[in-house]
């Protein structure tokens, strides 16, 4: 007898062989994404000189007896790689450097996505869901769901959620209340320095958020804070994040699937539907509660003039790459 309940869901990591790849296989084997009662089949996708190393992986995923998993293969053809994929966590890509922007990368990795792009269209199962990590990430997935024309473009998302759990942290941190306490924080706009961590709509321990802290303090420490932190950890750590980038691609994920708590939301970068006056189309973070399989974003939010400047300009970056990945011909 099976002593699953249900079928295995095949994810496909790309990657598989880089640092998040590394933090990121074993929890999702362990059943952190998924829960503990659905297997998984296991598709590693790297570039051939890495399919070496990602073997290797697969060794140590294989010592772990993980018994949920149902099957770990490596690919170097994505095709391959994503045939049956149900779910796909586009990480493989060039990671910045000191002194770098993430949209320093639009050229060295959008390439990747348009052939990833192609193969999901040609071969991923009808309820896929992507989410692109490898930067600069909204406009990847950008990328990737424009050349996959027969699959919704709502399936293909980016990582906010490092962003929403820093900008979670960091509050914690000010007001010294758990994150658990806080509630309905955002992220909007890019993956980048001009993201928007915005607190207007927070409770923390069911108090506005905006009462606890000074104007100052978030204009001028807050949002920097949060929207610099991936350059601090390159600074600090001589690497860019890795295991906090895999939680995050984890928590993303296993919220679509199963859902955001009663009374909070999560954030997400999604194809706009116009919302917040986001032009269609452009893949940007909004706050967004997901139930059964679907997210939606958070509708009839009041936006303050100071939240509609930051993000006005975080949306009109996002235009300017949009443009620059177009004139590249990657659209
Ligand atoms: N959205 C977010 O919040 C975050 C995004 N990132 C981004 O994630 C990406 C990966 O970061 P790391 O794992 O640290 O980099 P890494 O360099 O350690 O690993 C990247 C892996 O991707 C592989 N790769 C390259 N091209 C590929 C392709 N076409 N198909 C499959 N695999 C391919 C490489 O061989 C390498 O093993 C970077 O672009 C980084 O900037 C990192 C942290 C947070
Ligand atoms: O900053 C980087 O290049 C890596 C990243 O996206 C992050 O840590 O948020």
């Amino acid at each position: 007898m099976n002593a699953h309940a249900s079928a295995p869901v095949t994810i496909t990591v790309t990657g598989a062989a880089g640092q998040i790849g590394y933090a990121l296989l074993f929890r999702i084997a362990s059943g952190a994404m998924l829960g503990p009662d659905v297997p998984v089949k296991l598709n590693l996708l790297e570039i051939p000189q890495a399919a070496q190393a990602a073997e290797g992986t697969v060794l140590e995923l294989m010592d772990c007896a993980f018994p949920l998993v149902t099957g770990l293969e490596v690919f170097d053809d994505p095709f391959k790689a994503f045939d049956g994929a149900n779910i796909a966590m586009l990480v493989g890509s060039r990671p910045r450097g000191p002194g770098m922007e993430r949209a320093d990368l639009l050229s060295a990795n959008g390439g990747i996505f348009s052939v990833q792009g192609k193969a999901l269209n040609a071969g991923a199962a009808d309820d896929l869901k992507v989410v692109v990590v490898g930067n600069p990430a909204n406009t990847n997935a950008l990328i990737a769901a424009s050349h996959a024309k027969d699959i919704p473009a709502s399936r293909f998302t980016a990582l906010t959620r490092l962003d929403h759990d820093r900008a979670l942290a960091q509050l914690s941190a000010k007001t010294g209340t758990p994150v658990s306490e806080i509630k309905r924080l955002t992220i909007w706009g890019n993956h980048s320095a001009t993201q928007y961590p915005d607190i207007s709509h927070a409770t923390v321990a069911g108090r506005p958020a905006i009462e606890l802290v000074d104007q100052q303090w978030l204009a001028d420490e807050y949002i920097p804070r949060v929207a610099k932190r991936g350059a601090e950890i390159i600074s600090v750590r001589g690497g860019s994040s890795a295991a906090s980038a895999a939680n995050a691609a984890l928590e993303h994920m296993r919220s679509w699937v199963q859902g955001t708590s009663d009374g909070d939301w999560t954030s997400m970068a999604v194809p706009s539907d116009g919302s917040y006056g986001v032009p269609e189309g452009l893949v940007s973070s909004f706050p967004v509660t997901t139930a059964n399989g679907d997210y939606s974003i958070v509708p009839n939010l009041e936006i303050s003039e100071f939240s509609r400047a930051r993000i006005d300009a975080s949306v009109a970056e996002l235009e300017s790459e949009r443009s620059a990945v177009a004139e590249l011909g990657l659209l």
